[in-house]
């Protein structure tokens, strides 16, 4: 009799694995080509935990702008194009607007408010309705002299400690966000156990993200064991709170005399309809989603700068032509900048510091189709922004098309000027901003407005102010950086450590910025 339950129950098992698989395989079939997996796991096993990306665009020269993958039993689209992203993600936004379920980084640690991970729906369009209103285009403006400010002193500070010139960057794109966003004075190392704090929050999110980190990510039941006996829930939950009452601690302390985004939150309250912990949470993301990623735009630029001295000549000659050198660039020079315009956009292209942007769930409504295609409900929708590492007869990642970019590899910002040099030319389907850096949709970076003006301001400053070139080792020779050398950080990925040389174009530089800072009652 024993044995006879065991047999059914063992049987029962056979038939719901082989069910599992036989109708993974025929939806599959449907579904964009794709490498094949084994049963059960799919690709699960054939892709690296590092640098995945990587392995997206290798499997891009087989199989094209489109394909599939399954990443045991989770159906997962990659798309290598910006015609594939635009057509699915902006023209169909109602259905690829949503995100993959996240239990602990989402619904545990964060508390379902965590907007870049927030379902779509109710309160991600409050926050979303929110965070636009402030940093629209218009909306940043009011920024702009807190960055012309925040640029010039970081240009100071590197003067000043040349060696240090990254920490002095990550001073500053600090300094710009918690400005902008709590009207807080510019950072200054009293600063530093908040700037840590809220770093090591940011890594505690990232963390939870890995795949593996969390076993309830695979046995989401898990989510409903009581605290007692998960600890792991226990910690998410406590420094959920803990980190709600920072959060919240820091928009009361607002100084309600400046612009900041939180006034902003706070004057329109009514209107948007965020509770409390929804409008601290709202105010709190914007460091950890754009503090790194800026900053790490800008040491892609410095790289760039090192190992292309010809653009870094072309970009000074038009400063010097327009600014003068009686003076520092600001935010009215930009219609006479194309080229500085458009090197913001080549450093956001050339290295962009997400490889796959932030993932994308279909929603459960109903299965869509594309170019004859099955891209079934609850998908997990990939944008392979990446780039290639080498030449390959035909890779396919976004921001390295060799279709729109030939020499993809190269740092070359008049790709985006027209034949005159003096008007923006970008491909179709970017947003015209000539790259998928900042993603695509509903769901497009919502600080990328604010990014762009911090990226123009201060590689303007920059350049106006230095000379980058590779150092020379003992014997005299240029120790050029590895341009390739990448780092997963976590949130972003960063050149690997490199050196660079910084000099002060003329012996005024110093001077000049300190005169300027001294008139606007900066320094
Ligand atoms: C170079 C700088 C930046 C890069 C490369 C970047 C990139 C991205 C990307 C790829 C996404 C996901 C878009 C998608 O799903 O299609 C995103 C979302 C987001 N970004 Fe940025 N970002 C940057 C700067 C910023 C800044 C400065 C802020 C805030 C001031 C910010 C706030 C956000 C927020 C709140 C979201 C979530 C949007 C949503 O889910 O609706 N980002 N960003």
């Amino acid at each position: 009799m024993a044995l006879s339950i065991y047999s059914v129950v063992f049987a029962a098992c056979v038939v719901f694995v082989l069910n599992v698989v036989i109708k993974t395989q025929l939806q599959r079939r449907k579904m964009p080509p794709g490498p094949p997996g084994i049963p059960l796991l799919g690709n699960a096993l054939q892709l690296p935990s590092a640098f995945p990306w990587l392995k997206f665009t290798e499997w891009s020269k087989q199989y094209g702008p489109i394909y599939s993958l399954n990443l045991a039993g989770t159906p997962v689209v990659i798309l290598n194009t910006f015609k594939t992203a635009a057509d699915l993600m902006d023209r169909r936004s109602n259905i690829y607007s949503d995100r993959p379920r996240l239990i602990m980084a989402s619904e545990i640690l964060t508390g379902g408010i965590f907007m870049i991970f927030t379902k779509y729906g109710d309160v991600w369009r409050k926050m979303r309705r929110a965070s636009h209103e402030e940093f629209s285009i218009r909306g940043c403006e009011k920024f702009q002299g807190q960055q012309h400010e925040e640029a010039a002193l970081s240009v100071l500070d590197i003067l000043e400690t040349p060696d240090e010139w990254q920490d002095c960057l990550k001073r500053s794109t600090a300094s710009n966000i918690l400005t902008a966003v709590y009207g807080r004075e510019r950072l200054t190392p009293k600063d530093k156990p908040l700037i840590t704090r809220i770093h090591a929050h940011t890594a505690r999110i990232a963390g939870a993200v890995v795949p593996g980190a969390y076993l309830v990510e695979i046995f989401p039941f898990m989510k409903h064991f009581p605290t007692w006996m998960a600890k792991w829930k226990k910690d998410g939950l406590d420094w959920y709170k803990r980190e709600t009452d920072m959060f919240e601690k820091l928009c009361d302390d607002i100084d309600t005399q400046k612009h900041s985004f939180v006034r902003g939150l706070k004057e329109n309250q009514a209107r948007h309809g965020l509770t409390k912990p929804e409008a601290a949470w709202l105010a709190g993301i914007m460091f950890s989603a754009g503090a790194e990623t800026t900053l790490g735009t800008l040491f892609n630029f410095v790289l760039a700068m090192t190992l292309y001295p010809n653009v870094m000549k072309r970009a000074q000659a038009e400063i010097d032509s327009v600014v003068g050198r009686d003076r520092l660039p600001n935010f009215d020079d930009k219609p006479r900048l194309p080229y500085i315009r458009a090197m913001v956009k080549e450093s956001l292209r050339w290295r962009p510091v997400g490889p796959v942007a932030v993932p994308r769930r279909t929603t459960e409504a109903r299965d869509d189709y594309y170019n004859g295609y099955l891209i079934p409900k609850g998908t997990t929708v990939i944008p392979n922004i990446w780039r290639v590492f080498f030449p390959m007869s035909a890779p396919w990642a976004m921001n390295h098309d060799p279709e729109l970019y030939p020499d993809f590899e190269e740092f070359r910002p008049d790709r985006f000027l027209d034949e005159s040099g003096q008007k923006d030319n970008v491909p179709p389907d970017t947003h015209e901003m000539g790259h998928g850096t900042f993603g695509f949709g509903r769901r497009i970076c919502v600080g990328y407005n604010f990014a762009n003006q911090v990226l123009f301001i201060q590689m303007a400053m920059m350049l106006w102010a230095f000379n980058f070139e590779a150092p020379l080792d003992d014997s005299g020779q240029p120790i050029v950086p590895d341009r390739s050398a990448t780092i997963d950080a976590g949130v972003v990925v960063l050149p690997a450590p490199f050196k660079t040389k910084i000099t002060p174009r003329s012996p005024d530089v110093p001077s000049t910025i300190r005169q300027e800072l001294e008139h606007l009652g900066a320094l």
